[in-house]
């Protein structure tokens, strides 16, 4: 059973500077949470009053009941932490993570045993005898989460565990890992400054910005209802164009219909609209009126920026895209799903 997390009125400085503000903060015994936030954010900084390596200026963190503020060796022994660089020693894949299991006394063939089946949850049983410090990127995240992964721990700490892994490694990556846990109540906080590491595995994901929470819903709500530019922007979502809502419920840019219809108060808004939900048609439909400015290939898609009545990006379907020529008009209508609305700031 995964250990309850949870944060209390908790203030940290770091350089004299408050870097986290968190009045309350729950993680549920076996919930797989995200934290979000762009650099600077103070997701690691989070992490570190998780993992009890120091205790917050104010306030109270505590881990499956127990105030992080006395450490102790039990705490210690519920929580794995696996810090941003893999920080492997440099003896034998396999020596790495036995090491933890020596370190509490678990018999010398046990620690082989388990060792080797946590290299193998991990999918790099095979490199067991190579040199730690010897292995590529992913590797070395691989053998550290291993190492995490060997003390059963009740809650495991993630920090930035795909950093510097192509996004092919990574989405390997991620789904060896959820395998990894499957068979789990482990609880597990990851923190991410790129949605779509935050996005994957998690039950819940909690946006910092500026050492607080600033939204904390499913991936579905982060996605579809983010509460305003700024995560938006931490979504994905490439495009944020002002625009105001009619008293009939249209959404207009400038004076023009986007087509978009809203429950919002009338007045200004954003509209957040991801590249793929931008639809180029010809010129002669309904739509903000547009010049394209730009067309380049893209990976199943091509890029298109435009400006005119709105400036956008806009990821079009290859076979849709044989008129597109820069200098073209174009008009640009918006696919619901793929758009939000948000109250302008
Ligand atoms: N040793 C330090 N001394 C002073 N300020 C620090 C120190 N470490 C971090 N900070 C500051 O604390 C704030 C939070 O840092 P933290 O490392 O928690 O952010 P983060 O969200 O994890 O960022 P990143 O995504 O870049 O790792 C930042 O403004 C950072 O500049």
């Amino acid at each position: 059973m995964g250990a309850e997390l949870t944060v209390r009125e908790v203030r940290h400085r770091r350089g004299g500077r408050e870097v986290l503000r968190i009045d309350r903060l729950d993680v549920a015994p076996g919930e797989r949470v995200s934290v979000l936030g762009p650099n600077g954010a103070g997701k690691t900084t989070l992490l570190r009053l998780l993992a009890a390596v120091e205790p917050p200026h104010a306030g109270q963190v505590t881990v499956a009941g127990h105030s992080t503020a006395y450490g102790g060796v039990e705490l210690r022994r519920q929580v794995a932490y696996a810090t941003q660089r893999a920080g492997l020693l440099s003896t034998s894949v396999l020596r790495n993570v036995e090491l933890p299991l020596q370190w509490r006394k678990v018999p010398r063939r046990r620690r082989r045993e388990l060792a080797m089946a946590a290299l193998e949850r991990l999918r790099v049983a095979h490199l067991a005898d190579r040199p730690a410090r010897a292995l590529s990127g992913g590797e070395q995240q691989r053998v550290s989460l291993a190492r995490a992964l060997v003390l059963d721990p009740d809650v495991l700490l993630l920090d930035e565990p795909a950093a510097g892994l192509d996004a092919r490694s990574r989405s390997a990556f991620f789904a060896d890992l959820d395998q990894a846990l499957a068979d789990r109540a482990i609880t597990v906080v990851q923190v991410s400054h790129r949605a779509e590491e935050a996005l994957q595995l998690a039950d819940r994901v909690v946006v910092l910005l500026g050492g607080r929470v600033h939204q904390d819903g499913t991936p579905e709500e982060l996605n579809r209802r983010p509460v305003d530019a700024s995560v938006a922007a931490l979504v994905g979502y490439e495009n944020l164009v002002d625009a105001e809502v009619g008293p009939d419920g249209s959404v207009l840019v400038g004076r023009t219909p986007t087509g978009l219809t809203t429950s919002h108060p009338a007045g200004p808004v954003t509209v957040a609209a991801f590249a793929s939900g931008v639809q180029l048609v010809p010129a002669d439909w309904p739509g903000l009126p547009v010049r394209i400015t730009r067309v380049s290939p893209g990976p199943g898609h091509r890029s298109v920026t435009v400006s005119g009545a709105v400036s956008l990006l806009a990821h079009v379907p290859f076979q849709a895209t044989a008129s597109l020529l820069t200098g073209g008009s174009a008009r640009v209508v918006f696919d619901p799903a793929l758009t939000a609305i948000l109250p302008r700031a």
